[in-house]
């Protein structure tokens, strides 16, 4: 599945990998349509903060742990919002994870954004998760997005990548609780989601060894 030699280095951040192209626009079509499955179980829906400020992004989860946003904070949980538990991660999904990293541990939860036309995402660091030693690997599927990445530090220098359909980043190491976000998507730049938008999943590690 991944094409040898297809690592970049567009951001020079320790830890902070790019495969580009990575899948194939087959297997592009078939991580949708498994994820579309996902979210016929488990729907999406835009958290809100803390505050009670809606994200513009729409978020569900698949795995044994979903992260949640709501009136009470951020944190992973067992169960959906309206009470069903998570839909399994994909298999094809988890092998990608298999062949990147190459880790015996499998992800806890695979997290599934949706961004629509205008949607996009604060920069944040991962900080929720009970190990950081095992890397965040993420996927893009559909429009094209563009991806900020900062250092471990609030406020240090920011480097910025678009990211395209099929692109495969992986944050571990230093990169690891490094600030990240999306400033924008080029809505429709990809054909792969009928409806527009861009999709991201990371996987990740929840739980402790
Ligand atoms: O959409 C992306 O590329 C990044 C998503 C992200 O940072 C997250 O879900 O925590
Ligand atoms: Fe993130």
């Amino acid at each position: 599945m991944i094409g040898a030699g297809k690592l970049t280095e567009a951001l020079k951040i320790a830890g902070f990998e790019i495969f580009k192209d990575c899948l194939s626009g087959a297997d592009q079509r078939a991580w949708v349509a498994d994820l579309r499955a996902v979210a016929q179980v488990a729907p999406m829906r835009h958290p809100v903060t803390r505050s009670g400020k809606q994200m513009s992004v729409k978020m569900t989860s698949a795995g044994r742990l979903g992260w949640i946003s709501d009136r009470r904070g951020y944190r992973y949980e067992p169960h959906h919002p309206d009470g069903m538990g998570w839909p399994p991660i994909p298999a094809r999904i988890l092998s990608l994870w298999q062949e990147l990293t190459g880790l015996a541990r499998q992800p806890d939860c695979c997290l599934i954004n949706f961004y629509g036309e205008g949607a996009r995402m604060g920069l944040h660091q991962d900080r929720d998760e009970g190990d950081f030693s095992y890397p965040v690997l993420s996927v893009s599927l559909g429009d094209d997005g563009l991806f900020r990445m900062g250092g471990a530090a609030r406020g240090g220098k920011t480097q910025s990548v678009w990211l395209n359909s099929g692109d495969v980043v992986v944050m571990g190491g230093a990169a690891r609780l490094a600030y990240h976000g999306v400033d924008r998507i080029r809505f429709k730049s990809s054909s792969l989601l009928p409806e527009g938008g861009r999709i991201n999943i990371t996987l990740r590690v929840v739980e402790p060894s």
